[in-house]
């Protein structure tokens, strides 16, 4: 287990993002580090909360669900191996209405932004060999531990300071139980009838969000309670393979799927698959051919590449000489749930982000 964090102790530097199920900031321990020299990302969900139904649309199916979302995430960073390329979990606290847990701040942003401020917004070769390659590596020792990561995008490959990646967000990870071994590199599982109707009940569904997810632990119930969607559908859609979309068994064949999409996304600036909705990507990703152009990479010259292609800059603008200025969580969240009674008007500059919940 990892270490216990008290929230008494902990002060927020910045709001680093905003998810489906919680908020993760930027903090640090005053007891053990008050100088903030080894600040982390702190991750914090408020239990038995309702997702913002208007603001996640493509998350609408799982509402009440975030605290449990939270827990599965949890136990499954403590328990990986560690790995350079994965996550390690610092520490976690349970609060009465929060709950949260601490990772190594990852300051280069995630592959996606980091792309966008490319050229053309596409990575040169030698960084997209750089990034696969390390991303190979997280995917195979996840796999390893049975883990299938089932939600890879460039969105959740973060970049430390050092460089070197980091895949995020696990609340979709699942552990495969194995009902037929015949290869090591064939694991199936979910082997269950396929219904014939699954096709259009997948098209059926019309939102216009870009995740289409469940999670590992709701969507069973789910799939009872509307009838509507299996216990086998996760991803997102632009990187959703063709064995899931189609509803048949799938295993660690998901990741190397996404591996494929977010290949081709670096190099083109798009993904291959994407259609005007759901239903037409859907449908690319079982008939499309995509189309390459081009150079094929060159991957005999991987071992060329040994260096981070960006390393982001130590100087965050929050300079030791300056004076800290920072926030209790558990008032953020407060905050966050008093009906504002000025609408326009912030009360505090708490949040560095624009999309607030409200
Ligand atoms: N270790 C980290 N270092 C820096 N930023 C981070 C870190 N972890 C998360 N973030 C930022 O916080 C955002 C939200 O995190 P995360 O994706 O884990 O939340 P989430 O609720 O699981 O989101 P969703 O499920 O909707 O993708 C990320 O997009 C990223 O910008």
């Amino acid at each position: 287990m990892a270490p216990e964090l008290y929230i008494d102790n902990i002060r927020a530097l910045k709001v680093l993002g905003k998810g489906a199920t919680g908020i993760v900031f930027l903090a640090h321990d005053t007891s053990s580090d008050p100088e903030a020299r080894s600040s982390f990302a702190l991750k914090v969900v408020q239990k038995s909360s309702l997702l913002h139904q208007h603001q996640h649309q493509h998350h609408h199916h799982h509402h009440k669900t975030a605290d449990r979302r939270a827990r599965w995430e949890m136990s499954v960073l403590s328990g990986l191996e560690a790995h350079p390329f994965l996550p390690s979990l610092l520490g976690s606290f349970e609060a009465h209405d929060l709950l949260g847990w601490a990772v190594p701040f990852c300051a280069g942003g995630d592959l996606n932004a980091l792309r966008y401020q490319q050229t053309d917004h596409v990575f040169s070769q030698s960084a997209i060999k750089f990034y696969l390659a390390e991303i190979v590596c997280a995917l195979d020792h996840l796999h390893s531990m049975r883990i299938a990561y089932r939600d890879l995008k460039p969105e959740n490959v973060l970049v430390q300071s050092s460089g070197h990646v980091t895949l995020t967000d696990f609340d979709l990870s699942k552990k495969l139980s194995v009902v037929q071994r015949s290869d090591p590199d064939d694991e199936i599982i979910q082997l269950k009838p396929r219904r014939t109707s699954r096709m259009t009940r997948i098209f059926g569904y019309g939102s216009e969000g870009k995740t289409a997810k469940v999670s590992p632990e709701n969507h069973r119930k789910m799939s009872f309670a509307g009838g509507e969607r299996s216990d086998s559908f996760v991803g997102t859609e632009e990187y959703v393979s063709p064995e899931v979309v189609r509803g048949d068994a799938y295993a660690y064949g998901v990741d190397w799927w996404a591996l494929g999409v977010l290949a081709y996304e670096m190099m083109y600036g798009r993904t291959p698959f994407r259609g005007k909705n759901r239903k037409e990507t859907y449908q690319n990703v079982l008939l499309k051919r995509p189309a390459f152009v081009g150079k094929r990479t060159a991957w005999d010259l991987l071992t060329e590449v040994v260096r981070p292609p960006f390393v982001p800059s130590t100087d965050d603008g929050e300079s030791s000489t300056e004076k800290l200025t920072t926030f209790d969580v558990r008032e953020y969240f407060q905050e966050m749930r008093a009906p504002p009674s000025i609408p326009s008007a912030p009360s505090h500059s708490l949040s560095s982000s624009s999309d607030d919940l409200f």
